[in-house]
C-alpha cells in the first residue's frame, strides 16, 4: 500500500477543496460519534482531512517513520479523511498485532480498486478474513521455475556485452516470462492493454486516493475518473484471463483429462489448472470456486510474482554495486560452488546478500493493510473496530535498537541473527508474518536466487561511462522500486555453472 504522488497534485487539492464543503456536516457527525477517549498518541488532526496534510512531501514509509519517532514510536493514530488508521513502527507492536492478536487483525480494508480489478474482492490479498480467503490461500501450488528463462536471459546479456542494458527492464521480462510460465503453462502473449494494468495496478491499489480516504461519498471515484480508470484496466485484464481460461478449458476437455498432472500430451499442469482442478470438485470446499475467483486469483499471482522479484532483484544489485567488496565475496561464492539449481542451497553468503536488501529495501514497505474488525484490547490503547492497521516494515527492518549501524549494507550482520523468513523474528518482516502472510516466499526467493547467482557467475559489471555511483532514489508505488532505470555493463566473465 503506496500512497501516490499523483494523489495530492493540484487536481487533488481542488477536488478536496468541493468536498471539504460538502462533507463538512456528515463528517462531523461520524467524527463526533466514533471519538475514543484513549487512542494511541498521534499527530494533531485538522477537522475534515484529519492528518492527510501531513502525509505530503516524502515517500509513505518514511513520512510515517518521522511522524512516529514525533509521535508514538510505537503505535501512532493517524486520521485520513474518513478513515481512522493506526501506525505500526516496532518489532514489539508488530508482534501484537501479527501474532498476539492475528486474527483480530487479519481483514484487510475495502478498496474500490481491489473490488474492481478483482471482481469483488475473489483474490487473496484483498479477501475479507473468512471462507474465501481460507481455501484461496490453498493454491499455493507454485511450479518450479524454469531454468531455461534464466539460460535465455544470460544469453541476451552475452549478446550484449560490452554495452549498456536495461537491467531493470530484462529481470522485468524474465520474471515476468516465469511467472507466465507458472501461472498460465506457457509464456503469454499480453497486449498492450493487458501489460498497461501490469504498470498500472500497484499504483491504483494503494488505498491512499481521495475517494479511498472518503469512502462514504460514493460519487467520488466517479467525479475523479477513477472508476472509469479501473473499469478501462479490468476489462483489459478481463478479456486476456477469459482467452487464456478457454484455451485450458479447450485444452482439457480434448485430453479428456479432469485434473491430473497435465493433459496427457506432455503439459505440465499450471496455476490455472489447479484453480480449475478444484473448481471441478467444488464439493470438497463449501466455497464456489466460480471464474471470477479464478480469474482474481491468476491476475494476482502474476502480478505478485513479477514485480515483487524484479524490485527485490534491482535493489540487491544496486547494492552490491555500491559495495564492491560484497560483490566480489558474492561472486567469489558464487564461482567456486554454483553449478545448478540444486547448488542453490549452498550459497550461503548471497542468502545473506539478499536478506540484507530485504532488510533495507523490503519491496512492499507498508505490508499490505490490515483491518482491525474484532474487539480486542491493545496494550494500554483503545484501538476501535473499523480502524485501518499500517505496519512499517520499512521502519522495523531499520529499528537501531535490533539492528547495529541499522542504515548500513552489510550482510555478514546475518551470520549471527537469522534469515528465516516465517515470520517468527518481528524485527525483520519483508514477507509479513502470521496468517496474512505472504504465501509466496519460496516461489520468490527461488526466482531471486537463481537469477542473481547467474548474473554473478557469468558476468563482472560495471557503471556506465560518467556514471560514479548507482543512484537509490525510491519510486512511488504498491512496491518500493527504483525511480531511475538500472543502466549496468555486462562483461562475459566465461565459463559454464
Ligand atoms: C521477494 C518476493 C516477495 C516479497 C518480498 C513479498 C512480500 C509480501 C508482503 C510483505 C505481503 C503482505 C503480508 C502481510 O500483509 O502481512 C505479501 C502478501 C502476498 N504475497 Fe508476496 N511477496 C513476494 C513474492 C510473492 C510471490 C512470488 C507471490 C505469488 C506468486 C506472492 C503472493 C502474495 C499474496 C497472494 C499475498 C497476500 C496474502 C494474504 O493476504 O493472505 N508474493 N507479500
Amino acid at each position: 500500500m503506496i500512497i501516490s504522488c499523483s494523489s495530492f497534485d493540484i487536481s487533488f487539492l481542488l477536488a478536496l477543496t468541493i468536498i471539504l464543503v460538502i462533507t463538512l456536516f456528515i463528517l462531523k457527525q461520524k467524527l463526533s460519534k466514533t471519538a475514543v477517549s484513549n487512542l494511541p498518541p498521534g499527530p494533531r488532526k485538522l477537522p475534515i482531512i484529519g492528518n492527510i496534510h501531513q502525509m505530503a512531501g516524502d515517500q509513505p514509509h518514511r513520512r510515517l517513520t518521522d511522524l512516529a519517532r514525533k509521535h508514538g514510536s510505537d503505535v501512532m493514530s493517524l486520521q485520513l479523511g474518513e478513515l481512522s488508521h493506526i501506525v505500526i513502527s516496532t518489532p514489539e507492536a508488530a508482534k501484537l498485532v501479527m501474532k498476539t492478536h492475528d486474527v483480530a487483525f487479519a481483514s484487510r480494508p475495502y478498496l474500490l480498486a481491489a473490488d474492481v480489478l478483482y471482481y469483488g474482492c475473489k483474490d487473496i490479498a484483498f479477501a475479507p478474513y473468512g471462507d474465501h480467503w481460507r481455501h484461496a490461500r490453498r493454491v499455493e501450488s507454485f511450479r518450479r521455475i524454469r531454468e531455461e528463462e534464466v539460460s535465455n536471459l544470460v544469453a541476451s546479456l552475452t549478446a550484449a556485452a560490452g554495452k549498456p542494458v536495461d537491467l531493470g527492464r530484462m529481470l522485468s521480462t524474465v520474471t515476468s516470462t516465469i511467472t507466465s510460465r507458472a501461472a498460465f503453462g506457457k509464456a503469454q502473449e499480453l497486449n498492450d492493454d493487458f501489460l498497461m494494468v501490469v504498470d498500472n495496478i500497484s499504483d491504483v491499489l494503494a488505498g491512499f486516493r481521495i475517494s479511498d480516504l472518503y469512502p462514504s461519498l460514493k460519487f467520488l471515484p466517479s467525479l475523479t475518473g477513477f472508476k472509469s480508470k479501473l473499469e478501462k484496466m479490468r476489462k483489459a485484464s478481463d478479456s486476456v484471463l477469459d482467452r487464456i481460461i478457454d484455451d485450458h478449458k479447450a485444452r482439457r476437455s480434448m485430453a479428456g483429462s479432469k485434473g491430473g498432472d497435465g493433459d496427457g500430451h506432455g503439459r505440465k499442469e499450471d496455476l490455472v489448472d489447479v484453480l480449475l482442478n478444484l473448481q471441478e470438485n467444488q464439493e470438497d470446499l463449501g466455497v464456489p470456486i466460480t471464474t471470477d475467483v479464478i480469474k482474481a486469483i491468476t491476475l494476482e499471482l502474476f502480478i505478485a510474482g513479477i514485480e515483487t522479484s524484479t524490485t527485490t532483484l534491482e535493489w540487491i544489485i544496486s547494492e552490491i554495486m555500491k559495495n564492491p567488496r560484497v560483490l566480489q565475496k558474492a561472486q567469489q561464492e558464487v564461482r567456486q560452488v554454483f553449478g545448478d539449481e540444486s547448488s542453490l542451497d549452498q550459497l550461503n553468503y548471497l542468502d545473506m546478500v539478499i536478506a540484507e536488501s530485504l532488510r533495507l529495501h523490503p519491496p512492499a514497505p507498508l505490508l499490505v493493510p490490515k483491518n482491525r474488525d474484532q474487539e480486542v484490547g491493545f496494550g494500554s490503547y483503545e484501538v476501535p473496530i473499523n480502524t485501518n492497521v499500517i505496519v512499517n516494515a520499512w521502519a522495523i527492518n531499520r529499528d537501531s535498537r535490533y539492528w547495529t549501524d541499522a542504515e548500513r549494507f552489510f550482510p555478514e550482520r546475518f551470520i549471527e541473527c537469522t534469515t528465516d523468513y516465517k515470520g517468527n523474528y518481528f524485527q525483520f518482516i519483508p514477507f509479513g508474518a502470521g496468517r496474512r502472510m505472504c504465501p509466496g516466499v519460496s516461489f520468490g526467493l527461488a526466482i531471486v536466487k537463481l537469477i542473481l547467482a547467474n548474473l554473478l557467475f557469468h558476468f563482472d559489471w560495471t557503471l556506465p561511462d560518467g556514471q560514479k555511483s548507482v543512484n537509490m532514489t525510491e519510486s512511488f508505488g504498491v512496491t518500493l522500486r527504483r525511480q531511475h532505470a538500472l543502466h549496468l555493463i555486462p562483461v562475459s566473465h566465461g565459463g559454464v555453472p
